[in-house]
C-alpha cells in the first residue's frame, strides 16, 4: 500500500474549511483516499460549532508544508501523521495477562499497525511472555516513593522514544506529573462500564450492585482515577449466579478485546479528544 499522509483538524464550524483543504490537497496533485467529518454544536448554546475533519490522502512532495502554513494561518487545530511511521508504544501491566497478551499478539499479527519498542511490570510475571516475543521487559517495583518509580519509567519510555503508554491492567495510580508527560497518549483499561464502578475493584461493587451485566471501558489517562476521554466500550450480560470470581473470569474477555479495539483506534489516527473531555472516533 503507498505511504499516506493522515490529518486530523478542528475549528470552529463554519462555510468552507473542507473545501479550503481539500484544495490544497489537490493543488498539488494528492488523491484523496478517505475523508470524514463530525460537527457537534454545544447542548445548551446552539450557536457555535466545533467542526472535525479526518483525511486520509497521498503523500506528494511539498504537500505538508503547505497544509500546515495554512493550518496555522487560519487557527485550525490538526495533526499531520505520516502513514510510514509507527506508533511506539510501552505497554505497563501489573499482574494479569489477558490485556498484555492479547496487545503483545495483536501487533504480533500485524493487525494493530505499531511497535511495541517495550513493556513495563511492577511485578516480573509477564516478562517471558514479552521476551518470547523479543520485547524487552523492565521490571520497576512500586515499593519504592512514587516520585522515584515514576521517575525510572519516565527515562525508560525516553530511551525508547515511547510515543503511546497503554496501561494494560497496570494496578498503580500515575501522578499528575507523569500523566502529564503524556497527555492524551496514555490509553488505560478500566474493568468496568464507565461511569459506573470508579476506582478499585469494579466487580465487587458490581457484584455488590447485583447488575445484569459488566463491561469494560477504555480512556485515555488524565489525572482524575478513571475519568479520562472514553475511546471504547463493550458489556456482556451476567445473572445473579456469577460470584466476583465469575464476573471476573468472564470480564477479562471484555476488557481485552476493548483495550484492543481502543489502542488500533489511536494508531490509526482515528481519535480526537474534543474539549469536553469526550472524544470522536471516526470510522
Ligand atoms: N492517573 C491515573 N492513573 C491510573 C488510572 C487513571 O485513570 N488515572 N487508571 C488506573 C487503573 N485502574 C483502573 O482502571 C486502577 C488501578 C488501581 C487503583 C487503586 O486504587 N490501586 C491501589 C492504589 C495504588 C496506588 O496508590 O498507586 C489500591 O488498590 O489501593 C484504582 C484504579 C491505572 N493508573
Amino acid at each position: 500500500m503507498k505511504d499516506k499522509y493522515i490529518l486530523l483538524a478542528s475549528c470552529k464550524d463554519q462555510v468552507g474549511i473542507t473545501n479550503l483543504i481539500t484544495g490544497i490537497i489537490s493543488k498539488h496533485g494528492s488523491n484523496i483516499l478517505h475523508l470524514d467529518h463530525f460537527t457537534e454544536y454545544d447542548y445548551d448554546n446552539s450557536d457555535e460549532g466545533q467542526l472535525y475533519l479526518r483525511f486520509e490522502f497521498e503523500k506528494v512532495n511539498g504537500l505538508k508544508a503547505a497544509l500546515e502554513s495554512e493550518l496555522e494561518q487560519k487557527n485550525i487545530d490538526f495533526e499531520l501523521f505520516d502513514s510510514a511511521l509507527n506508533t511506539k508504544i510501552a505497554l505497563f501491566v501489573s499482574k494479569e495477562d489477558h490485556a498484555f497478551n492479547e496487545i503483545l499478539l495483536r501487533v504480533e499479527r500485524g493487525e494493530i499497525p505499531a511497535e511495541i519498542v517495550c513493556a513495563v511490570g511492577n511485578h516480573e510475571d509477564n516478562r517471558h511472555f514479552a521476551e518470547s516475543l523479543g520485547v524487552p521487559f523492565y521490571y520497576v517495583p512500586s515499593n519504592e516513593p512514587k516520585e522515584k518509580v515514576e521517575e525510572k519509567m519516565l527515562a525508560i519510555c525516553d530511551d525508547h522514544e515511547v510515543d503511546l503508554i497503554v496501561l494494560a491492567k497496570y494496578m498503580q495510580i500515575l501522578s499528575d506529573d507523569f500523566v502529564n508527560h503524556y497527555k492524551d497518549r496514555i490509553i488505560n483499561i478500566h474493568h468496568s462500564f464507565l461511569p459506573s464502578f470508579i476506582g478499585a475493584n469494579p466487580y465487587k461493587q458490581a457484584w455488590k450492585r447485583g447488575v445484569k451485566f459488566v463491561g469494560a471501558t477504555s480512556h485515555y489517562v488524565t489525572a482524575d482515577l478513571d475519568e479520562g476521554p472514553i475511546i471504547e466500550q463493550n458489556v456482556i450480560r451476567v445473572n445473579h449466579r456469577y460470584d466476583v470470581k465469575s464476573l471476573k473470569k468472564i470480564g477479562r474477555h471484555v476488557e481485552a478485546t476493548v483495550l484492543a479495539q481502543a489502542v488500533e483506534y489511536h494508531v490509526l489516527h482515528k481519535v480526537i479528544v474534543n474539549h469536553g473531555n469526550k472524544t470522536i472516533v471516526f470510522d
